[in-house]
């Protein structure tokens, strides 16, 4: 079979001129926006209006830092499109975040909602800062500024912050503190990822890495594989990857690899997940206490059945990815895979379950977790878990029989699938 990319020769040349030395994340969006949105048969006034996000805000928050001195922090909030709904995606606290950076995850949050079938559309935040050489006050001080200083734009029904990178339930709690008190009345839903007792759900700490889990499931049958014994390398060891391994490993899987920002550990014959999980820190940085480590691209090339990117964008990329030696890529990361290494994996049969499908566990968690606040009612996490399990199950197999029947590679099979709703809702309402 056939199977088409969007990417052409010609179009990498021109990403190549576009990215001045980085990988740049949003040019390349666009050009699977444009063809999914081609492909859909909708009119080049339709890619114009999805392929920027509707609104980017650039903040400056003063903090006042624990030595008595004022930093200035830069942070970011972007709303792709809200003709479905109100906007959600997650908030990071990284060193690295930038405009464009953000802009092209607020997309992709357009995408996981319209894959996952949420009522929203996509809408994603930053700041830039290194939380790991910051006090809990710095934090919560910088937490609660940002709140202040996107007011105008979020809330309950118009775009709903939630954790990613560096972000965790006790920096949600403050924001949502931080935001019922500018608003004068409790407002759970302003935020998900909060932590139980102040309207979190239950199963959202674990969801990202049960939605991932899932689309390994479907993903080793596709390929004939059996997960039992299989042998699995997670880039991450965060939120996303820890709770992965800790999956994996109870699944009979091997996981032989895991990394983290300062190395990667491996051992092909099984890695102690108990042991590693039980000692990595806040920050999902374990290997600091190993002399044996190796890089995070030396990880990325060991032979295995499954690999996953759970850390950070751009990892497999034209450089490496003729040395991937995995049959099943999954993404739990946002943009871990370029465009051009999409193609060369695809080319040499490696299954790519791409991030916007695979990842999509967190945001429809989260979303129970916004109507379980809209009701007042709570569900069990046997709820959750089944609830969560269904639009997984039936998010991947849609995705899969796109992408066989148009004969296009899973990535742009997502495209088609998520970015459709936000297609619809905008013609629908007049807008193009
Ligand atoms: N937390 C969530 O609910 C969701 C997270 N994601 C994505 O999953 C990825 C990981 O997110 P989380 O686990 O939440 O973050 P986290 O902050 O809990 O963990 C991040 C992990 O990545 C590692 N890391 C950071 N920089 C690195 C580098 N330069 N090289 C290698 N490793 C590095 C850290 O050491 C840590 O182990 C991100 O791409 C995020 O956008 C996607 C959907 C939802
Ligand atoms: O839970 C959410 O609302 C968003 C999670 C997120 O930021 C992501 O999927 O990248």
């Amino acid at each position: 079979m056939k199977v088409e990319s969007p990417v052409k020769s010609d179009q990498i040349q021109e990403l190549d001129h576009k990215q001045s030395g980085t990988l740049n994340l949003l040019n390349s969006t666009q050009l699977i926006i444009k063809e999914a949105v081609r492909k859909l048969g909708y009119n080049n006034k339709m890619y114009e209006l999805l392929k920027e996000p509707i609104r980017t805000l650039m903040v400056r928050i003063p903090v006042r830092m624990d030595n008595g001195s004022i930093e200035i922090f830069t942070g970011y909030r972007s709303q792709h499109n809200d003709a479905v709904g109100p906007t959600k995606g997650g908030v990071r606290f990284h060193p690295e975040v930038n405009e464009e950076e953000v802009k092209a995850l607020s997309i992709w949050m357009s995408l996981k909602c319209g894959i996952a079938n949420l009522p929203y559309g996509g809408g994603k935040g930053g700041i830039i800062c290194d939380p790991r050489n910051m006090s809990l006050g710095e934090l919560e001080r910088l937490s609660r500024g940002y709140v202040r200083a996107i007011s105008q734009i979020v809330g309950p029904t118009k775009d709903i912050p939630a954790p990613d990178v560096y972000t965790n339930s006790q920096i949600m709690a403050w924001m949502m503190d931080e935001y019922s008190r500018l608003r004068e009345f409790d407002s759970p839903g302003f935020i998900t990822g909060k932590p139980i007792v102040l309207g979190g759900s239950q199963g959202r700490e674990t969801a990202t890495a049960r939605g991932v889990t899932i689309c390994i499931e479907e993903a080793v049958k596709k390929k004939g594989i059996k997960l039992q014994g299989a042998r699995i390398v997670i880039q991450g060891f965060g939120n996303a990857g820890s709770f992965l391994a800790k999956f994996m490993h109870e699944a009979g899987a091997k996981v032989i690899g895991i990394s983290d920002a300062h190395g990667a550990l491996y051992d092909p014959t099984g890695l102690d997940i108990d042991y590693l999980l039980d000692r990595r820190d806040s920050f999902g940085t374990v290997t600091n206490l190993f002399t044996n480590v190796m890089t995070n691209q030396e990880l990325l090339e060991q032979e295995c059945e499954i690999l996953v990117p759970a850390a950070i964008s751009n990892q497999i990329t034209l450089e490496n990815a003729d040395r991937i030696h995995a049959s099943i890529v999954v993404e739990a990361a946002n943009g871990p895979t370029t465009l051009e290494a999409t193609k060369i994996l695809d080319e040499r049969g490696i299954l790519l379950v791409p991030d916007i499908l695979a990842s999509a566990g967190g945001v429809t968690v989260s979303y129970f977790e916004w109507v379980q606040n809209n009701q007042g009612y709570y569900w069990s996490e046997e709820q959750v878990a089944e609830k969560l399990r269904k639009v997984m199950i039936n998010s991947f197999e849609t995705i899969y029989q796109m992408s066989q029947t148009h004969e296009v590679d899973m990535r742009l099979a997502a495209y088609m699938v998520g970015i459709r709703k936000s297609a619809e809702a905008s013609h629908f309402r007049g807008w193009v």
